[in-house]
């Protein structure tokens, strides 16, 4: 399979005639239709404010080909109404578009919303209805919330795919390889982390796909520190230091504290059998 490469995109802003405006965090199924009504000349706006865990800003231009400009909120929210349309205005010379979803608003105070938008922008405006599926709508915070739940299945279908993280490898305990199953420890520093437990993975090092498993959460039968481990299923990894990413796809059971490490090592085993049932 191949891989996208986090990159930005230059491209001259005097050439660009669309742009959607947001925070973007996730680049999930209701943005992605937002960007399925910008032009080939399009680009994306992302205001930051600075809570994106999702798809931190450097990880965010894999999830489109639309070039993003970032704006840092803290920088623009003073601007009244007809200020914040100068600024795009004078951003982007050529635009004649301007993707919004239904509960867009901007400038000081949040006072100016889609009506205004409309009166200030001399182009066209469109305004995206309110996203849903199966009756949820789509919003970073709802997807943030089912991660938190452990509920992979419903943040990835929101997310319209499946919840990724980078960290970067560290050493563990140097348990694992001698007491249960190899494993390689992450620090994750801006993502959002799901429910403490154990989940069905895949795991990317160096471009490529492995079936993996996951632990999260503090390690009550060890050292009772947070950890975040894979184990890669069905293969022997040189552990080199890639920067390491994990793509979610279920949860099948909670942390949980073992009496002795015996007992541990046959749930670990246990949850690998599910995992490559899964996969199969
Ligand atoms: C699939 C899997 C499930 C795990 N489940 C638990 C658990 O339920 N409770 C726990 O305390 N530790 C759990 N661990 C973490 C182990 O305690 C950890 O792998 C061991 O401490 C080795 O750590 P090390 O890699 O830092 O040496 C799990 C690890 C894996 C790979
Ligand atoms: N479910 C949705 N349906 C339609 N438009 C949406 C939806 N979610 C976000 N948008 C639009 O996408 C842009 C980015 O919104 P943002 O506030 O960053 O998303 P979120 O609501 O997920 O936090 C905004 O123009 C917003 O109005």
């Amino acid at each position: 399979m191949e891989m996208k490469k986090s990159s930005s995109i230059l491209v001259n802003k005097n050439t660009i005639t669309s742009i959607a405006i947001g925070g973007f965090d996730g680049m999930h199924s209701a943005h992605q239709e937002l960007f399925k009504n910008l032009d080939e000349n399009g680009a994306i706006l992302s205001i930051e404010s600075g809570y994106a865990n999702l798809t931190p800003k450097r990880y965010r231009q894999e999830y489109s080909i639309y070039p993003i400009y970032y704006y840092v909120l803290e920088n623009i929210r003073h601007l009244e109404g007809d200020e914040f349309i100068k600024l795009i205005k004078e951003e982007f010379p050529n635009l004649k578009k301007i993707v919004v979803g239904f509960d867009f608003c901007f400038g000081k105070n949040r006072k100016y919303c889609i009506e205004k938008l409309k009166d200030l922008f001399n182009g066209e405006v469109l305004v995206i209805d309110e996203i849903k599926i199966d009756e949820i709508p789509v919003h970073s915070r709802i997807i943030r919330q089912y991660l938190k739940d452990g509920n992979i299945k419903m943040a990835n279908k929101l997310l319209g795919k499946e919840y990724k993280l980078y960290g970067q490898q560290i050493k563990g305990q140097g348990l694992g390889t001698k007491s249960f199953v190899p494993t390689i420890n992450l620090k994750v520093d801006e993502f959002l982390l799901p429910q403490e437990g154990v989940y069905i993975t895949k795991t990317i090092l160096d471009n490529k796909e492995y079936k993996s498993i996951t632990f999260l959460g503090h390690r009550v039968t060890t050292d009772g520190s947070y950890a975040v481990e894979t184990h890669i299923l069905d293969e022997n990894i040189t552990n080199d230091n890639y920067t390491t990413q994990v793509k979610f796809y279920e949860k099948i059971r909670d942390n949980k504290k073992f009496d002795n490490f015996e007992d541990l090592k046959k749930q670990i085993f246990d949850d690998i059998e599910l995992a490559k049932n899964y996969f199969k």
